[in-house]
């Protein structure tokens, strides 16, 4: 077959048992290839050769480490484009989407370029008289990576580029949906000096290649971004044999808009986290929480801008909102709009499926009024394009609301209020506050990661990478 994509293990390319079409949820009798398969035994091959380059990695120089990710950074902007529509096609996000996440993904590897450069330890005087104290960072070894669908390069970026700086060798598991951007990377490191076994592309289904991962004693650290169900279980299995472990799962997102906020920036920053990229990010806010002053101008107000909005084609022109990633995720969709609906939500707006001139997974974004925070619609992660307003008093009610959710990861504020909006970055309870911006879309060079039940371990990107892809070596020295 002329589009079949291998896997890439120990420097070779080698075919799967089995290929997987991947599907343009665009249009679904647009094939884009089919990727290989790996099974467990094929897993294990490339934990092997993983772990057979480690050493040999983890005592390279800062500058070989340099080389091989600046040269990946660099490929990938040279790429945009022709990336960014890779991805836009695989996964749904419109074109200037899959554009920025390319780019964004080219920084992150240029970014930990530098870092490999940037890696070092402490030196300390010891209490006793002629010893010194060195604390050394060493690579953790093997790392197993396990991504999800929704952002196909920026998220294998910020795994394998701090694993690779840092001197671990990688096994990465891309999702099954979007294997055309992760095999992308792969190839570009084929033809970097990077040694053979020290990156390992293994796609195929997560319940063999990603258990396979998780439970292999050979992978010393595992990490994953994904759904609160296969999280919890890749954590517990990870403790009971001691590996390390870092999951990111995903979010109920809460922006808060008070009645002296910019009418302007409340309404662009709740359409953009709620919507854009069809509401599939983590970090979407999907509680649209509202004082009562401004509450019923600014409900007309982001119901106006669902009106301008273009759902169609990833790839076509103006599009501002792209499909589904596919039908299973469509159904979920709906399934919450019609639950809210009944739990006595009001249906402000969309939420239905729309045909377009392709057959893909088109939905309207969904506004859903009248809602409460007990409601299934404020507790449960829906992952597309669907959020519910929930009105209050005044900022104190509003931030009750906003905490009150088992899920920690991102949180906005809308005010002109310096007051509220200090208080609101002390109190909380997330691990990325936005005043006046939306809740998605982050910088790449600082660090990413929730509280409560959003994540576990220790945090993604930025220097602070370095506390889950190393480890920490106490040396002490007495000349004699
Ligand atoms: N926090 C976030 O950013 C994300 C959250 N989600 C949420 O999860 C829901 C379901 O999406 P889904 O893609 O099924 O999420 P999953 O958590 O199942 O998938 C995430 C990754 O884990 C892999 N995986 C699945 N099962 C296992 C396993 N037993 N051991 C190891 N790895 C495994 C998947 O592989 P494979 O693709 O082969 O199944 C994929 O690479 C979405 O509707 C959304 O709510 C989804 C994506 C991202
Ligand atoms: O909002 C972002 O920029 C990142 C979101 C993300 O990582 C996710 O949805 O998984």
């Amino acid at each position: 077959m002329s589009n079949e994509f291998k896997n890439y293990i120990n420097g070779e390319w080698v075919a799967g048992a089995e290929t997987r079409p991947n599907i343009n949820p665009s249009d679904t009798s647009d094939i884009i290839g089919h990727y290989a398969q790996a099974d467990a035994a094929q897993t294990e091959a490339a934990i092997d050769a993983a772990q057979a380059a480690f050493a040999g990695w983890a005592f390279s120089t800062p500058q070989q480490r340099f080389d091989v990710l600046d040269q990946v950074g660099n490929e990938l902007l040279a790429r945009r484009e022709e990336i960014g529509r890779l991805l836009s096609r695989e996964e749904g996000k419109t074109l200037p989407e899959g554009m920025g996440e390319t780019h964004r993904a080219a920084m992150i590897f240029k970014y930990f370029a530098a870092e490999a450069l940037r890696l070092g330890g402490e030196t300390l005087a010891s209490v006793r008289p002629g010893v010194s104290v060195d604390v050394i960072r060493q690579p953790v070894g093997v790392v197993g990576l396990i991504a999800p669908w929704n952002f196909p390069i920026a998220i294998p970026a910020w795994k394998i580029a701090p694993a690779l700086a840092y001197g671990n060798a990688v096994v990465f598991k891309p999702a099954e949906l979007v294997p055309g951007c992760a095999w992308t990377i792969a190839e570009i490191l084929s033809r970097t000096a990077l040694p053979k076994g020290v990156f390992n592309l293994v796609m195929g289904p997560g319940s063999q290649v990603g258990a396979t991962l998780v439970d292999s004693p050979k992978v010393k650290a595992l990490s994953f971004t994904g759904s609160v169900a296969t999280g919890r279980r890749i954590i517990a299995s990870c403790a009971a044999r001691q590996a390390k472990v870092q999951a990111e799962m995903g979010g109920k997102n809460p922006v808060i808009v008070l009645d002296d906020a910019d009418l302007n920036v409340a309404v662009n920053a709740a359409v953009q986290s709620a919507y854009f990229s069809t509401g599939q990010r983590c970090t979407a806010s999907s509680r649209i929480i509202v004082t009562e002053g401004i509450h019923d101008r600014f409900v007309e107000a982001v119901v106006a801008k669902l009106e301008t909005l273009k759902v169609d084609h990833a790839l076509k022109a103006g599009t501002d909102i792209g499909p589904v990633v596919d039908q299973r995720q469509l159904d979920q969709n709906l399934r919450y709009v019609d639950i809210a609906q009944k739990e006595g939500g009001r249906l402000a707006f969309g939420g239905d499926v729309v045909e377009r001139e392709t057959r893909g997974f088109y939905q309207r974004p969904a506004l859903i009024t009248e809602t409460r925070n007990d409601m299934t619609i404020s507790r449960e992660e829906v992952f597309g394009p669907v959020a519910n307003v929930i009105r209050v008093r005044d900022y104190d009610e509003a931030l009750a609301v906003a905490n009150d959710t088992e899920f920690g990861l991102s949180a906005g504020l809308c005010t002109t209020s310096l007051k509220h909006a200090a208080h609101f970055k002390l109190h909380a309870q997330a691990g990325m506050v936005m005043i006046n911006l939306p809740t998605a879309g982050v910088d790449y060079h600082v660090p990413f990661g929730g509280s409560k039940g959003s994540s576990y371990g220790p945090r993604e990107q930025g220097s602070y990478a370095r506390e889950f892809y190393t480890t920490v070596k106490t040396a002490y020295t007495f000349p004699g």
